[in-house]
């Protein structure tokens, strides 16, 4: 059963419990591999936002999760973010906020592969707390 399709967490970086069930994948040049669950562990997956304030040089992780087990899975992701009211566009290298004609109130285009809006958010939450059982 799948828990969640192919996707990049649209954060700074999520910091993720699992239980004991397998599931968790990530994609490395076109294959995927298993995120085995190990004891007293923590995952920490980089988020898209993550990879566009550091210019590329963080890489997003792509991943997906299919509960490959007999059991119950449950994981307990936390997705680190910054309160969207606040304008990060003073993290961006000047040139490249040229380059991107970003200015605050603009959503801003993210590679290929997703978008990130700044100052959208209406609250203000720094971290999304979530449990998620397939
Ligand atoms: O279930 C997991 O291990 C990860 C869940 C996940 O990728 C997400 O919540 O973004
Ligand atoms: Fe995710």
């Amino acid at each position: 059963m799948w828990g969640s399709s192919p996707h990049f967490d649209n954060c700074l970086m999520t910091i993720l419990k699992q239980d004991k069930a397998d599931g968790l994948e990530i994609e490395y040049k076109g294959d995927w591999y298993p995120v085995k669950p190990m004891e007293d562990c923590i995952v920490v997956n980089i988020g898209t936002l993550m990879e566009h304030l550091s210019d590329g040089n963080a890489k997003a992780v792509y991943h997906r999760v299919k509960n490959t087990d007999d059991r119950l899975r449950c994981a307990w992701p936390v997705f680190l973010a910054p309160n969207l009211n606040r304008d990060m566009t003073q993290m961006i290298d000047l040139k490249r906020r040229v380059k991107l004609k970003i200015n605050t109130a603009k959503a801003l285009r993210f590679h290929k592969r997703g978008w990130y809006k700044f100052n959208t958010f209406e609250k203000s939450e720094t971290a999304i707390f979530a449990k998620i059982i397939v």
